[in-house]
């Protein structure tokens, strides 16, 4: 097959999860392991601040003009589904700037478990659970969890240390996601790092070949947004049914979930 590695635009490489799970740490251990052969670049998403940008910099695994931080302003979710503008907007200005860019990764605003990728903004999506969050994490299922393409199960070096058993709480994601993967991970474990190394370029290569198709991992569930002023303190909304009645911008609201 003719190599059109230059013709394809940077594989964007989304990658989401609760709060804490290890969304930066994961996307500064991708980039230690594959800066050496690929050109990359990274989009943050904060909702008040370029904290995690700021930490990327700071770890020294890219040139700091690679990594560039999007402030999303309340509800992060909205900036990576909805009005993804603003993460388009920058992917495009880092790839243009830095072309060719082999691989852009976008790293969610840390949210709940129903928080997902538009497939209009990646091409493939990783979402990350840690063991510290509980070993039955996996089996409460949401769109991530079952559909994004590649399921991390983080920190296993801490499973010890939190009463967590790893490979039931991965045969509990196999379950949930019929089949599609699932990398157990810890930075500080080679073997685990190899193998998410080896997944990300086996994506790439995919997406030159146009191989992979990008997945919608399917809509957020619905969740509970506080209004102060609504009636009964808030409202449920889903994305799915009412995005023309609750457009969902509501910046400076507070986001209960
Ligand atoms: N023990 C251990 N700790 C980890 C690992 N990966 C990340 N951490 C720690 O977990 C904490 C959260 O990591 P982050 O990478 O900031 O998590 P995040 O998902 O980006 O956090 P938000 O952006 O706030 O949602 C930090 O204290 C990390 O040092 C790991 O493999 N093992």
């Amino acid at each position: 097959m003719a190599d059109n590695t230059a013709s394809v635009r940077a594989l964007r490489l989304g990658v989401a999860g609760p709060v804490g799970t290890g969304k930066s740490s994961l996307i500064a251990t991708i980039c230690r392991a594959l800066a050496g052969e690929l050109r990359l670049g990274v989009i943050t998403n904060d909702i008040y601040t370029d904290e995690d940008a700021r930490f990327l910099r700071s770890a020294g695994v890219l040139e700091p003009e690679r990594i560039r931080a999007v402030e999303t302003g309340a509800c992060p979710h909205t900036a990576i589904r909805d009005d993804i503008t603003a993460n388009l907007l920058a992917a495009e200005d880092l790839e243009r700037d830095f072309s060719p860019l082999d691989v852009v990764l976008i790293e969610s605003g840390g949210d709940n478990l129903t928080a997902t990728f538009s497939p209009a903004l990646v091409d493939a999506q990783l979402f990350v659970l840690d063991v510290a969050g509980g070993g039955d994490v996996a089996r409460k299922g949401g769109p991530g969890i079952g559909r994004a393409d590649l399921l991390v199960v983080n920190k296993t070096d801490l499973a010890p240390y939190v009463g967590v058993d790893v490979p039931e709480m991965v045969a509990d994601a196999l379950l949930a996601r019929e089949g599609r993967p699932v990398l157990a991970l810890s930075r500080s474990d080679a073997d685990s790092v190899a193998e998410l190394r080896l997944w990300v370029l086996g994506m790439l290569e995919a997406h030159r070949r146009g191989t992979h198709v990008p997945q919608d991992p399917g809509p957020m569930a619905p969740h509970f947004h506080a209004d102060e002023e609504h009636p009964d303190g808030g409202y449920v909304h889903s994305h799915a049914e009412d995005a023309d009645t609750h457009p969902h911008p509501h910046a400076g609201a507070s986001h209960g979930h």
